[in-house]
């Protein structure tokens, strides 16, 4: 299958500054790409690179398999900018269906039920939106015409976290429904309940693409195993990926490195009253991590 997107080498300067470096990278369709990195890395300067906001100084791209400049590429994707530009007299209903109306594709009770969705409030004027009800109505548009291509730059900045859990939910159900979604954020907690994979991207370079499923199956974590009554040491000595290992009476505690099955086989043999596993840290791995990829490569230049 055709990648959704896939640039090589792409780099942008704005005069002598640089905004992105070389960036070579594929987003596969069907998946949600989480694009992590702090501000300034260059995400926004990717995304409109996408959209033909800007043009790149080097490299090239390709979205949904055609050139960005192609109207009807445009068309198919739906785009939350980071920095909205909602102003004037207008309601946000009247805003969202005159836009509907340009670009068709958007089905009848689509808005209204995205906006029951987030509790958009839409009969308010644009001038007076509030930062969440504006970041409501983008993602409305965004939204609603169904695109096979969702591009997200940030968001869920001003988002509650209750809002924030039905927007996850509609990536997820864009996803059921065939769609590709790239989003952007400072913060992986906030895309990895939802990404496949995420891209770090810091001083315009990408440093990392990784497969969270595998980022989450490396990650170590605390369990804590308590039983009916004391259970003997040797029966959990030795365990492959169990460290830390500590027997006392009839509880077990240890830290495991990748899959608990061995773990969860050896206590199965007892009658487990209480089990508590920590869900992993991984903005905590990922930080180790590239900081010593990072040290790395300085060591290696
Ligand atoms: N129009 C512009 N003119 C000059 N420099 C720019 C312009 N837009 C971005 N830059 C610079 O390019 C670099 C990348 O910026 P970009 O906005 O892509 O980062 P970002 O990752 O989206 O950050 P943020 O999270 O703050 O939005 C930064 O150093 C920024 O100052």
């Amino acid at each position: 299958m055709t990648a959704v997107v896939e640039t090589e080498g792409l780099t942008k300067y704005y005069g002598r500054r640089r905004g992105l470096d070389d960036l070579t990278m594929e987003i596969r369709p069907g998946e949600v790409f989480g694009y992590l990195g702090p501000n300034g890395a260059g995400k926004t300067t990717t995304i409109r690179l996408l959209l033909d906001v800007i043009r790149p100084s080097r490299g090239t791209l390709r979205v949904l398999g055609g050139d960005p400049r192609d109207p009807r590429v445009r068309a198919r994707i739906g785009y939350l900018p980071g920095e909205l530009a909602l102003e004037g007299r207008e309601k946000a209903r009247d805003y969202l269906e005159f836009l509907a109306g340009v670009r068709g594709g958007v089905a009848p009770g689509r808005i209204e039920a995205l906006a029951e969705r987030l509790e958009a409030d839409l009969s308010v004027r644009m001038g007076k939106l509030s930062k969440g009800n504006k970041q409501k109505v983008g993602l409305i548009q965004a939204f609603m015409h169904d695109p096979e291509f969702l591009i997200l730059d940030e968001p869920t900045s001003g988002l509650d976290p209750l809002v924030q859990q039905e927007f996850l939910s509609m990536v997820r159900d864009a996803r059921a429904g065939g769609a590709t979604v790239l989003m952007s954020s400072h913060v992986l907690a906030e895309v990895e309940h939802v990404s496949d994979r995420v891209g770090i991207v810091r001083g315009g370079r990408l440093v990392a693409v990784e497969d969270v499923a595998a980022l989450r199956e490396k990650a170590v974590r605390r369990v804590e195993l308590h039983f009916d009554a004391p259970v003997p040491a040797e029966a959990f000595a030795d365990l492959p990926g169990v460290r830390d290992l500590k027997v006392e009476g009839a509880s077990v505690r240890c830290t495991i490195d990748g899959r608990p099955d061995a773990l969860i086989k050896a206590a199965a043999r007892f009658t487990v009253v209480h089990m508590v596993s920590a869900e992993p840290d991984l903005e905590e791995i990922f930080l180790t991590y590239y900081s010593e990829e990072m040290h790395h490569a300085h060591a290696g230049a």
